[in-house]
C-alpha cells in the first residue's frame, strides 16, 4: 500500500462564489485523514465579471484577453487559499489538486473549459499540480462530468447500497452505489444557479438565504411540468449540464413575484432530482454543496424522495470540503494513472484517468517516483 500523499484540493464551483481548499490525505484509493478547509470569497466585482462570461464562453477565443484577465485574478485567488491554509498545516503539503473554472461545458461539441494558470499556481506555491480533469474524458466521448464519484465511492466504503449522495451546487448531481457497489452518476438539473441569478436580479443578494423567499412563494407546477418535458430529464445516466443549459427557466418565471419564482425554481431543482432515472431506488440520499444550506430546497427533498434524507454532515463529512477534498483525492488518482471516471458514471468508453501535472521551476520531487510506481490495488469496493 502506498503511503499517502498530503494535498491542497482546490474547486471554483459553478456558483461563482469563491475557491474551495482542503487539506487531504490520501494514496487515492482510501483517505487516511481530513485536514483544515477554507474557503476565500471572490469580490462582488470579479464574481461579475467572471459570471458575465458564462453567457458568452461559447462564441469566445480562448486567447480573449478579458478571458486571460479573469484567468490571472482567479488563480490569484487560488494562491491565496492555498498560502492561507498551508500556514493551518504544520507538514509540508506534497501536491495540489486544482479544478480551475468552468466558464463552459459542452461535452457533446467535444469542448469543457475550465480556466485557471495551473503553471502560476505551481510557480507561486512552489507545489507540483494537477489540474485539467475533465477534457480526457471528454475527448474519448464521455461527459467530462461528474467526478465526484470516485471520491464519493471512497468515502462510502463499506455502507450498504443503494445510497445515494447528492452535491447542491450550481449545478446538482447525484452518485447512486448500488446494493452491488456499482457506481451509477450523472448531474441531475439546475441545483443553486437560477436561484441565484433570480434572488440578485430581485434582491441584490447573490443567493436566496436560508430559502426564505422561495418559503414564502406558491409553486407555479404548470411552468415546473413544462421546463420539467426537456428531454433532458427522462434521459438516464450518464448525462451532464452547462451551468448555463436551464437560463431560459429564468424567462419562463419572468413576471412571477419573487416570492413565486423562487418557490418555482426550487421546485424545478427538486423536482429534476426526484425525476433522475436511476437503476435502484436509494434508501438513503446524503445531501453535500452548498444547496444543503436552503432549508426549503432540503424540506422539498424530503417530501420528493421516498427515502431518508439528511445531509452528509451525518455521516461525519464536511459537506462544504467535500469537492475540495474530491480534487485532491483526484489529484492522487490521477499521478497514479487510476480511473477518474467510467461507463456508468460518464459515458467514457472505459475506466479512464485524466488529469495533467504541472511542475513550474521546482525540482522533480522524490516522492513522484514512488507514486508513480506503486501498483493500483484495484478498483474500490
Ligand atoms: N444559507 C444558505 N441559504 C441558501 N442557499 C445557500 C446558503 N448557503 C449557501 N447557499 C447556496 O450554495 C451556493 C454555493 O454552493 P457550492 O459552494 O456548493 O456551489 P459550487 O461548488 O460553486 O457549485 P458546483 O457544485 O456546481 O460546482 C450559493 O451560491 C447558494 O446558492
Ligand atoms: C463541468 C463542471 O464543472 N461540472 C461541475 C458542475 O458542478 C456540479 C456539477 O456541475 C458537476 O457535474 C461538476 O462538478 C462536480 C464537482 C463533479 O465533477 O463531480
Amino acid at each position: 500500500m502506498m503511503q499517502p500523499l498530503r494535498v491542497i484540493g482546490l474547486m471554483s464551483g459553478t456558483s461563482l462564489d469563491g475557491v474551495d481548499a482542503a487539506v487531504i490525505e490520501t494514496c487515492g484509493e482510501r483517505i487516511a485523514w481530513h485536514g483544515p478547509s477554507l474557503s476565500l470569497p471572490y469580490d462582488p466585482a470579479l464574481r461579475a465579471r467572471a459570471r458575465a462570461l458564462l453567457d458568452r464562453a461559447a462564441t469566445i477565443a480562448s486567447d480573449n484577453p478579458e478571458v486571460r484577465a479573469i484567468e490571472q485574478a482567479l488563480t490569484a485567488r487560488h494562491v491565496e487559499a492555498v498560502q492561507a491554509l498551508r500556514v493551518q498545516v504544520e507538514a509540508p503539503i506534497d501536491l495540489i489538486g486544482f479544478h480551475g473554472q468552468t466558464i463552459f461545458h459542452a461535452p457533446q461539441q467535444g469542448r469543457t473549459w475550465q480556466i485557471g494558470d495551473a503553471a502560476r499556481l505551481s510557480r507561486e506555491t512552489g507545489l507540483a499540480v494537477v489540474h485539467d480533469f475533465r477534457s480526457r474524458d471528454v475527448s474519448l466521448g464521455g461527459e467530462g462530468a461528474p467526478l465526484a464519484p470516485w471520491y464519493h465511492a471512497a468515502l462510502l466504503q463499506g455502507r450498504p447500497g443503494p445510497v445515494a449522495v447528492l452535491n447542491i451546487g450550481g449545478v446538482a448531481n447525484v452518485t447512486m452505489i448500488g446494493a452491488d457497489g456499482t457506481i451509477v452518476a450523472c448531474d441531475t438539473g439546475p441545483g443553486n444557479a437560477l436561484l441565484d441569478d433570480w434572488a440578485l436580479r430581485h434582491t441584490g443578494v447573490p443567493y436566496d438565504r436560508d430559502g426564505a423567499l422561495a418559503a414564502a412563494g406558491q409553486v407555479h407546477t404548470g411552468i415546473v411540468e413544462r421546463l420539467l418535458a426537456d428531454p433532458f430529464f427522462a434521459q438516464a445516466p450518464p448525462k451532464s449540464l452547462d451551468r448555463q443549459s436551464f437560463a431560459h427557466a429564468l424567462a419562463a418565471v419572468d413576471g412571477l413575484s419573487a416570492q413565486d419564482g423562487a418557490a418555482t425554481l426550487a421546485a424545478l431543482s427538486v423536482e429534476a432530482v426526484r425525476r433522475t432515472v436511476l437503476p435502484e431506488a436509494p434508501r438513503e440520499w446524503y445531501v453535500c454543496g452548498g444547496g444543503r444550506h436552503n432549508p426549503t430546497l432540503m424540506a422539498g427533498l424530503r417530501a420528493a424522495l421516498n427515502a431518508a434524507v439528511a445531509p452528509v454532515e451525518m455521516l461525519g463529512w464536511d459537506g462544504d470540503a467535500l469537492e475540495a477534498e474530491c480534487f485532491g483525492f483526484l489529484a492522487v488518482r490521477s499521478l497514479r494513472g487510476l480511473p477518474l471516471s467510467a461507463p456508468g458514471i460518464t459515458g467514457a468508453p472505459d475506466h479512464e484517468t485524466g488529469g495533467r501535472l504541472t511542475c513550474a521551476g521546482i525540482a522533480s520531487p522524490g516522492w513522484l517516483t514512488r507514486v508513480l510506481s506503486t501498483p493500483y490495488a484495484g478498483v474500490p469496493a
